[in-house]
């Protein structure tokens, strides 16, 4: 008899014993026993975290955290800050995460580049896959990180901003224009204008090509529009394995897709690269994509078009809605509080709209106290990100020396932009805007600055930090002579603007902020 046969129906035979109800229902209580077994280690005394204060449900299981992440959206900032209410300034948030609410320990978290800081992939899971997966930002290891983040930096230095500032400002006077040429017609959400500016800023930066949002007709689509289903899908990527393993296989699949999720795949499987591939075609291009190849500051195998999309979407994705973001609360305050928006029109005397420069910007006290009050109220990043110290135990100790841990190397621990800007004893009434708490003797409070998380801190901060501060200056000021005069608020109040969950960024209770206005 022949024996191929005979192997298959063994095969089969095996096949149909594995798939019988019996050996599922088996199966499922191995899988149910092991997931109750690494619970109870989760909270018995042999986890090397068992000793830290916070909620027994937190520690058992990464479910808790799912569930006001996943199933009720970004809510478990607002949980973790009342952990710290109850539990003091270091609190176990999951089975394996630590975090901090002490500002002064923000340093030893977030370190320089001198002492080893990995990222936790639990947390980069929200990027699910594709070539934004490989990005400075999404990788894990310092080492890794360093190289990749060295290599772009140079680009992103105040030096290199300061010669290219021009194009900020052109794009600035395109947008203020096209404003004014909307007087008189309907009412419009500021932060789309604020999305269309920089995105085209960054992508004439570092492709030496804009991306004409400024110059199409209207203010939507833009790329902020395209990007929402990633940010939609972030929390449901982080605890999906699922989820994840069908994104990698989403650019097949994108043409039978929602139209958001086809633009977002297009965006980063088709236009990203295609503007980098014409850069990297034109011997005189200069700019980020064009030189970084040019330069060999990395080994080919960090020169993939795939790679180099991923960073191209990632300073899109990075630094559109952050930057547009606080100039949309800058622009919110400015109309609804007059005597702000007089003090700063005293503060910028002297200044012509055309020849604004962001070095000068900068000397104005008051419009200094503005950026740094709307970057706290408004950070880049509202959800917290955490960092490992892979090689040292971390030591805290509480001002009053009453509160004293190791944190154990290894440990994910981090901080959260919305729990430290509302420090009370740093920012007293922090749900007020005053930009005057800014100030000491009319002079910008750089201590303070030092307390802002809004661009992160240490290896891991953002590398966009000159380029965005750049686009803050010059548009607020333009906003403020040119536009805020003839402007008024639209059916818009503070509810549209302030804090209620996260999607990684800032969300209101009635979605991603939005402040309407009319222009006459
Ligand atoms: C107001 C403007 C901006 C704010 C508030 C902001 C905020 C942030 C924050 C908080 C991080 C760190 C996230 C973390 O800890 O995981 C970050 C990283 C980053 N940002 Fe920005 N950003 C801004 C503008 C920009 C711009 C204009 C760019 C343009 C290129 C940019 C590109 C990046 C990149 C590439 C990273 C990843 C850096 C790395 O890990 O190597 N950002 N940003």
């Amino acid at each position: 008899m022949d024996s191929k046969p005979a192997s298959i129906r063994l095969v089969l035979d095996g096949l149909s014993a594995l798939l019988s109800p019996a050996a599922i229902l088996s199966l499922a209580g191995l899988w149910i026993s092991y997931r109750v077994l690494i619970a109870l280690y989760n909270i018995s005394p042999f986890h090397p975290l068992a000793r830290f204060p916070g909620p027994k449900i937190a520690a058992t299981s990464y479910l808790y955290e799912a569930y006001y992440d996943w199933i009720l959206v970004g809510r478990y900032g607002t949980v973790i800050r009342e952990m710290h209410e109850r539990y003091g300034p270091i609190v176990r948030i999951n089975p394996d995460e630590l975090h901090c609410s002490d500002p002064l320990f923000t340093d030893e978290i977030y370190a320089g580049p001198g002492r080893i800081r990995d990222k936790w992939q639990h947390q980069l899971n929200t990027g699910g896959a594709g070539p934004v997966s490989v990005t400075g930002f999404s990788t894990v290891h310092h080492e890794l990180h360093r190289m990749r983040k060295g290599a772009l930096s140079r680009f992103f230095s105040r030096q290199q901003t300061l010669k290219l500032e021009g194009e900020v400002l052109d794009f600035a006077q395109m947008t203020t224009d096209k404003l004014l040429r909307s007087s008189g017609k309907e009412p419009f959400n500021i932060k789309e204008a604020f999305n269309c500016f920089t995105a085209d800023v960054i992508s004439q930066y570092a492709f030496s090509e804009s991306m004409g949002f400024v110059a199409q007709e209207g203010w939507e689509p833009n790329f902020a529009t395209w990007v929402r289903s990633f940010f939609k899908s972030a929390y449901m990527m982080r605890h999906n394995a699922l989820g994840r393993k069908i994104a990698q296989v989403l650019p097949m699949m994108a043409d039978y897709l929602g139209e958001d999720v086809k633009n977002v795949m297009r965006q980063m499987n088709v236009v990203i690269p295609g503007h980098i591939k014409k850069a990297l075609n034109d011997p005189d291009n200069g700019r980020v994509f064009a030189d970084l190849v040019q330069s060999k500051l990395l080994p080919e195998s960090e020169l993939s078009m795939y790679r180099l999309s991923g960073e191209g979407f990632n300073f899109l994705l990075a630094g559109t809605e952050t930057t547009a973001a606080t100039l949309t609360v800058i622009t919110f305050w400015l109309l609804s509080k007059p005597a702000i928006y007089k003090r700063l029109m005293e503060d910028l005397k002297g200044l012509t709209p055309d020849t604004l420069k962001w070095t000068e910007l900068e000397q104005r006290p008051y419009l200094w106290a503005i950026i740094h009050e709307a970057l706290r109220v408004m950070p880049g990043v509202s959800h917290r990100s955490a960092r490992i110290a892979r090689e040292e135990d971390l030591v805290y100790r509480s001002q009053d020396g009453k509160v004293e841990w190791v944190i154990p190397r290894g440990t994910p621990i981090g901080m959260t932009s919305m729990i430290n800007h509302w420090n009370t004893d740093l920012f007293p009434n922090p749900d007020r805007f005053t930009p005057e708490r800014w100030l000491v003797d009319g002079q910008p409070n750089y201590k303070l600055q030092k307390f802002l998380l809004s661009f992160g801190k240490g290896s891991r901060s953002c590398v966009g930090e000159n380029l965005g501060y750049c686009e803050l200056y010059v548009m607020a000021a333009l906003m403020a002579m040119r536009i805020i005069p003839r402007a008024t608020l639209f059916e818009t109040t503070i509810e549209h603007i302030t804090y209620d969950h996260d999607m990684i960024v800032l969300q209101t209770k009635k979605g991603s902020i939005s402040v309407r206005i009319k222009i006459d």
